[in-house]
């Protein structure tokens, strides 16, 4: 089954929230935009919808944040182009694992972190899709995903351990999960996360770290879908990037 088929196929209520949230970031999209494509299940809904304008004329490219994104999006005929060309975007669309009170993000269940942060932090404005389950309290129900090199990564571990995470190595069909820049992923389970600021500046710091998937006031904009329903969260006043 393709992937496209699979998601098709998977219409759940989260998937009808994930469907409508995805969709809906599509009218945020004004032509000759450049855009920062996120990575996920949800982020393939706003891609199908985006195709679909500009199959009707709207001018867009945009810059994918995985390898995935970028099979969907040739697939669907959205124009791509790369941070040779053009190193500031104008809107970044994107999905999350889990979504704070201040619109702080746990991502990486994708293991695509690293460039979603490029993109992301890449864009003047970066709205997030999600379905309503993504929404917590605090960070940190879900293990927090580290991008860390593969060299030493048993060293990069215990430091990571000794701040009070359990360590599990990503792996995929029984061999380590490689990522689109040949990194390992750890998955990080800490206690809830009260300071996600803090504690990405305390693991970025680690020798052996590339990136967290603590997105730390980068949302401007959250839709959740629940069903056909949607919910829109804006950044508190003060947040600054
Ligand atoms: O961070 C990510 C990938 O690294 C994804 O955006 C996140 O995992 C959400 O995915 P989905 O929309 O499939 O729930």
């Amino acid at each position: 089954m393709s992937e496209q088929t699979y998601y098709e196929k998977l219409i759940t209520a989260n998937d009808r929230g994930k469907k409508a949230a995805g969709e809906n970031a599509v009218n945020y999209i004004e032509d000759g935009m450049t855009l920062g494509l996120g990575s996920g299940s949800t982020v393939y809904w706003a891609l199908k919808k985006l195709s679909e304008q500009v199959k009707q004329g709207l001018n867009v490219k945009g810059i994918p944040s995985s390898k995935r994104t970028e099979s969907w999006a040739k697939n669907l005929g959205i124009p791509l182009t790369t941070f040779h060309e053009i190193q500031e975007l104008d809107l970044a669309i994107d999905g999350a694992d889990e979504i704070d009170a201040n619109l702080h993000l746990l991502k990486g269940g994708g293991g695509s972190l690293v460039r979603e942060k490029i993109v992301n932090t890449a864009s003047k404005r970066v709205i997030i899709i999600a379905d309503q389950s993504k929404r917590v309290a605090q960070l940190g129900n879900r293990p927090l995903p580290v991008e860390v090199l593969p060299f030493g990564w048993e060293v990069t571990a215990k430091r990571i351990s000794h701040l009070g995470a359990h360590i599990t190595l990503r792996d995929k069909e029984n061999q380590p999960f490689i990522s689109d820049n040949g990194n390992y992923i750890l998955d990080c389970q800490f206690p809830l996360i009260t300071d996600p600021a803090e504690l990405h500046n305390t693991l970025i710091q680690l020798v052996g770290v590339v990136e967290t998937g603590l997105f730390v006031e980068l949302a401007d904009r959250v839709i959740l879908g629940q069903d056909d329903e949607l919910h829109y969260l804006e950044k508190p006043k003060g947040g600054q990037r």
